[in-house]
This record gives structure tokens, C-alpha cells and sequence, in this order.
């Protein structure tokens, strides 16, 4: 199992370049099963969920082709109707293949996602909004099997904001008989990003960025070009790392506009933010100041980056209150970074972080995506080595990072 191997203490100087969205490539590769057409793919992050993803849709028997950053499908050819529990597993965004199989082939079986490190995360309200479509679903073995001659348009609220969850049923209802609407939607930019494409591909949808999604469904849908949007979070990612270790470093292909509150947290803790076009150049100086706030939907503080901005506060000049409403689990990056030697307690969903003036490097844990980032940067930050474990789960989302941040002068590798 790789690891990684960071020593502490180095400021960051130079430029990153930003890979394209996982949570906007995802949805956005499962949209191929609508057409029969080619969708021809750019700006394609070069990650482990994206592998799993092809595998998965290749699977279904849809045609993929890949060059480094660009993908091309085409889905003539799709003969199984079906996503197995060995992938789905492994990464939860398989679900998205429900709503594309069932709309333009009337059926599909999927496994159920079940729980992960960060929360139960069910996908009830996918089901409820199919169901509300006329589909017929039974839960059986742990698979979803979905049937419906042809979908019907409804008015669905969901009980939740849900991001995938907006995602299948936005892609279901484009090949559906009438009009959806669809209240209470996810407003983050990837969403906006796989509706974009949709049109592009000849689905009618209105309120596109807004809570209130109108589908107009249409027979068929065709082939379309697209470049994936840059990804907010590993943008931020990165700011958070530099206002960690001191630095100065440029961001290119990030999209300024779809950020959320993150970039003025990042301002608050002291970040000289220069943001113009697609770069974003940050500066910092001295011990950061700590940041309070708490988690909520788009264009709220993002729970994805909750754990980078934590690992900040660890070392920032005061204290600091962090609340995660999303995921009832969302805290195990804690225990890791007190081993560091930050001081962190936690109540409930809320955790307290009294800042250090530093941290000493030691062996830790990953144990999700976003918290794996987050011991890097407490990693970058802190005073020796820290040996970071089990870093597949970074990996999921993250293109090469220790390629990109050793580049502006992080001294970090990773042993096979
Ligand atoms: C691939 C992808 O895009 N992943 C993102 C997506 O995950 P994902 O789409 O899985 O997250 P959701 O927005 O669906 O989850 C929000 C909350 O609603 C709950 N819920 C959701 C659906 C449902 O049917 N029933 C239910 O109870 C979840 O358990 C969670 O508490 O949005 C999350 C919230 O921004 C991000 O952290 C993930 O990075
Ligand atoms: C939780 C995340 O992803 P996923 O929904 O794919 O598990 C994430 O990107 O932080």
C-alpha cells in the first residue's frame, strides 16, 4: 500500500495547474449511457475514481477511448444494463448510472452503495424521485432493480438537498415523457456543469444554477463536446496548503467564478488573494488567523473542504469553532492531526480547535479523501517527518498531488 513521506517546514513558491472536477467528471461520464451519440470529453481529471468509473460504464458495454485528459464514448452498443457491487463499493458515485440505464433503456440493476468512512450517506430520495417517475423499484440483495416502460414527468421535492441525487433524477428526466420539475436542487457548479452538457447533448432545461430545475423531456438526446469545469475543491485545496507552510504560489485553469465562501475564509486567515480570469495567485506571510464556520450546501462552506481548513487552524494564532452538517461522520481527520500535536476536541458535530504555535511531524492514518488532504497539509506545516498511511483513498480525487505540490517546493514523496 503506497504511503506518503512528507517533511515539514518548506514554503511553497511557483504555479499549479488545476485538474478538472471530479464531482463535476463523474456525473458527467454516466451521462453517456443517454446517447447513442459520441460525447467527445476534455479536461478528464486523471484519477482513481475516473478509472473506476470507465471500468464500470465499459462494463454496460459502452465504447470508451482515451487519451490522457480526453475521453470519447459512445453508447450504441450498451447490452447489460447493470452496475456489480465489486465497483459500486468502491465508489459511490456508481449510483449515477441508475438514472441514465432506466430513462433510455427502461431497466436497470445497481448495486446499493451502502455506507462509507464519512456517513450512512442512503440514497433514498434517488429512489423516491424515480418512483415519482413511475418507476418500479425493489430492493433485493443489495442490488436496486429499476423497471419503467417509459418514465413520466413529475414534480419531485426532495426531502434534502442532494447533489447526486439532482444529478440522476436531472439525468433521468431529459429522455422521460413530459415535464419534471425538480425543487430543493443542488446548486453547486458541477451539477450546473453534467446540465450544461446535457443541453448541449438536446435536453431542455430551465433554472439551470437555481434550486428549481424544469426538465422538458425529449425523445432522444445526441453526441456533444465538453471540457470538464476545474475543480473548486482541489483549487482550494491547495490555497489552504499555502496559507499553512508560507508562500506564493499561482493557480492556472481554476474558474473564479464558482467558488464558494471558501475563498473569503481563505482571505479572513490571511491569504492575499490576487484572482483574475482563470488564475488565482496567493500569498502568505506569518501565522495564519483562525477561521470559524460551518458546513452547508452551495454556495455555503463546502463540508469537502472542512478538514483542509481545519488542518489550517491547527496552526493558526487563536481559536476556532468548526460545525459539519452534512455528514454525521466527518471528523475522523481529528485524532490524526492531534497526534501531530494539534489540540482539537470535539462535541457532536462541532469541533473546537485551540491553534498551536506548531506541529511535530509523526506516522498517521488516512482514513477518507478529504481528510488524507488535510494530514498533507498538516504534514507541509509541521516541524519533522510525517508518514501518511493508506493514501489510496487520496488518490480517489486527487491528480498526483505530491507531483504538483513537490513542483512548488513541498518536500514530499510517495513509497510504493
Ligand atoms: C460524487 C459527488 O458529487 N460527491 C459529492 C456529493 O456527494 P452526495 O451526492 O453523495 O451527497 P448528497 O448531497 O447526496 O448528501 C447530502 C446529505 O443528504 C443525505 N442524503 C442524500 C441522498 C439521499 O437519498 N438521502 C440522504 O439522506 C446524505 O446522507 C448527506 O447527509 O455531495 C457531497 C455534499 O456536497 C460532497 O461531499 C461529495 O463530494
Ligand atoms: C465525499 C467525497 O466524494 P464521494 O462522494 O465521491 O465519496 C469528496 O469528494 O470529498
Amino acid at each position: 500500500m503506497d504511503k506518503l513521506q512528507i517533511v515539514g517546514g518548506k514554503r511553497l513558491q511557483g504555479d499549479i495547474s488545476v485538474s478538472g472536477a471530479k464531482n463535476a467528471a463523474l456525473p458527467i461520464l454516466c451521462a453517456g449511457l443517454l446517447t447513442a451519440g459520441d460525447l467527445h470529453l476534455s479536461n478528464v481529471p486523471r484519477l482513481h475514481d475516473v478509472r473506476t468509473m470507465l471500468k464500470l460504464l465499459e462494463k454496460t458495454g459502452l465504447k470508451v477511448t482515451q487519451d490522457d485528459e480526453k475521453v470519447t464514448m459512445n453508447g450504441s452498443a450498451i447490452d447489460t444494463l447493470e452496475a456489480p457491487y465489486e465497483l459500486v463499493k468502491t465508489m459511490r458515485a456508481s449510483i449515477l448510472v441508475l438514472g441514465p440505464l432506466l430513462a433510455r433503456f427502461g431497466e436497470a440493476k445497481v448495486s446499493l452503495p451502502g455506507g462509507c468512512a464519512i456517513g450512512s450517506r442512503p440514497v433514498d430520495q434517488h429512489i423516491k424521485g424515480l418512483r415519482a417517475m413511475g418507476a418500479e423499484i425493489t430492493i433485493e440483495g443489495g442490488y436496486i432493480y429499476a423497471k419503467a416502460k417509459k418514465l413520466k414527468g413529475a414534480r419531485i421535492h426532495t426531502d434534502m438537498i442532494t447533489v447526486t441525487g439532482t444529478e440522476n433524477l436531472l439525468m433521468a428526466a431529459t429522455l422521460a415523457e413530459g415535464e419534471t420539475v425538480l425543487e430543493n436542487a443542488a446548486r453547486e457548479p458541477e451539477v450546473t456543469d453534467l446540465a450544461n452538457l446535457l443541453v448541449a447533448m438536446g435536453a431542455k432545461i430551465e433554472g439551470i444554477g437555481t434550486d428549481r430545475l424544469v426538465i422538458q423531456g425529449v425523445a432522444e438526446l445526441h453526441g456533444a463536446q465538453h471540457a470538464v469545469i476545474s475543480d473548486r475543491i482541489e483549487a482550494a485545496t491547495f490555497l489552504c496548503a499555502v496559507a499553512a507552510t508560507g508562500g506564493d504560489i499561482v493557480l492556472t485553469n481554476t474558474r473564479t467564478d464558482i467558488f464558494d465562501v471558501a475563498l473569503d475564509k481563505l482571505r479572513e486567515i490571511g491569504l492575499q488573494l490576487t484572482v483574475g480570469g482563470d488564475t488565482i495567485r496567493a500569498k502568505m506571510d506569518g501565522r495564519p488567523r483562525p477561521v470559524s464556520f460551518r458546513t452547508t450546501e452551495y454556495p455555503g462552506f463546502p463540508t469537502d473542504m472542512q478538514a483542509q481548513f481545519m488542518a489550517v487552524n491547527t496552526i493558526a494564532d487563536g481559536a476556532s469553532k468548526v460545525t459539519e452538517t452534512i455528514f454525521e461522520n466527518r471528523f475522523m481527520h481529528v485524532q490524526e492531526m492531534n497526534r501531530l500535536g494539534a489540540q482539537i476536541s470535539t462535541e457532536g458535530n462541532t469541533a473546537f480547535i485551540k491553534g498551536v504555535a506548531r506541529l511535530v511531524g509523526a506516522p498517521v492514518m488516512a482514513t477518507d479523501l478529504r481528510a488524507s488532504a488535510s494530514l498533507v497539509i498538516a504534514g507541509m506545516a509541521a516541524e519533522g517527518t510525517t508518514l501518511i498511511d493508506r493514501i489510496y483513498h487520496l488518490d480517489r480525487g486527487y491528480d498526483r498531488m505530491e507531483v504538483k505540490l513537490s513542483a512548488v517546493g513541498a518536500d514530499i514523496v510517495r513509497i510504493k
